[in-house]
């Protein structure tokens, strides 16, 4: 048992593991003035990647996190250091990760699939809107706020995040550009790329909601999961695809594209006539913003899209 901080043993009581990643562990804790629950995502300082890297990374995540305002992203409330950990104090999500309801082959109801996917591209648009770029979306870092289906869901572990330094490329730009090779000049905006890593992910993550597979597996044909990958050779496996309307399968096909340049951005994925679903787009505004649907609930037709209104500077306050 590594020692705690002292002030998060003063303010929070810490009790079992709840989670478990790659760098660390998830544990319940209690607000002790309040009883509220909360996690605690505990970063060990020394795992796998180096120790610059590791560091690195959690100042990133930190800064991030305490920067990030949308209703489908994981809010912090503390957090606190040792010499060889991090403890990040966040709201607790009391469904868990959608990992669990995808994993054993369990597909989700398309509607479920639809109402989480448009969740998620929210989350994403918000933050490349931000010059963020997630870089490891999965079922593991998409939380449900509970176990009912029809349930808000929030992105967690900006652990691989990156933020796009714009202000690097022109601080670049302000030297001598007589050394700069051509590239720096031509994909420097390589922001256009960046950010389309993360629609390829979440192609990943509806195609696994939808058919409760994996669209490339070392099981499948002779080729390993990377040249898989490369080839963007997947399979839609008739038994688990056959229910399932061919527009989501558009959306899916339109993601897994190989070149970033060619592939869908989050901002078309937006507008796919998949989600061009009244009922979807109504329960996930009041999921979203529920203190809006509570003062003057809108009638359905007058529902602009959670994302519209952010990109049209709609004018709701928002709590
Ligand atoms: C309700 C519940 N469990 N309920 C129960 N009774 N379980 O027995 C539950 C709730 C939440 C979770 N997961 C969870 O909260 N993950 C999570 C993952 C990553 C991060 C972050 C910030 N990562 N940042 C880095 N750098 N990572 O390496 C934060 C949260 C699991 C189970």
């Amino acid at each position: 048992q590594s020692s705690l901080p002292k002030g998060l043993q003063e303010k929070y009581l810490l009790t079992r593991q709840i989670g478990v990643g790659v760098c660390g562990e998830v544990r319940l804790a209690f607000e002790r003035s309040t009883c509220n629950k909360f996690a605690v995502k505990v970063i060990n300082k020394k795992n796998f990647q180096s120790e610059g890297t590791a560091t690195r990374n959690a100042e990133t995540e930190i800064k991030i996190l305490q920067r990030i305002d949308h209703p489908c992203l994981i809010k912090t409330q503390d957090f606190y250091q040792t010499e060889d950990s991090y403890f990040i104090v966040l709201e607790m999500m009391e469904g868990g990760e959608l990992f669990n309801k995808v994993k054993s082959q369990q597909q989700l109801k398309e509607s479920v699939a639809k109402l989480y996917f448009y969740q998620m591209l929210c989350a994403v648009h918000y933050l490349h809107s931000n010059g963020i770029i997630h870089r490891d979306l999965k079922p593991e870092n998409i939380l449900l706020s509970s176990s009912e289906d029809v349930c808000l869901i929030k992105v967690t572990d900006f652990n691989q995040s990156r933020i796009l330094e714009e202000a690097a490329l022109m601080r670049t730009l302000c030297g001598t550009p007589s050394y700069l090779a051509p590239e720096v000049f031509t994909h420097a905006n390589t922001t256009g790329y960046g950010l389309a890593v993360d629609a390829w992910s979440l192609g990943v993550l509806l195609f696994v909601c939808l058919s409760g597979y994996a669209p490339f597996h070392e099981n499948f044909g002779n080729y390993s999961v990377s040249e898989q990958i490369i080839r963007g050779e997947f399979t839609m496996i008739p038994k688990k695809w056959e229910h399932i309307s061919n527009q989501a399968k558009d959306m899916v096909r339109k993601l897994l594209v190989v070149d970033p340049k060619e592939r869908m951005s989050i901002a078309e994925a937006l507008q796919h006539p998949w989600l061009q679903d009244q009922e979807m787009l109504a329960t996930a505004q009041r999921l979203m913003y529920p203190n809006d649907a509570a003062c003057h609930p809108a009638p359905v037709a007058m529902v602009t899209p959670a994302h519209q209104e952010a990109e049209s500077g709609y004018t709701t306050h928002r709590k």
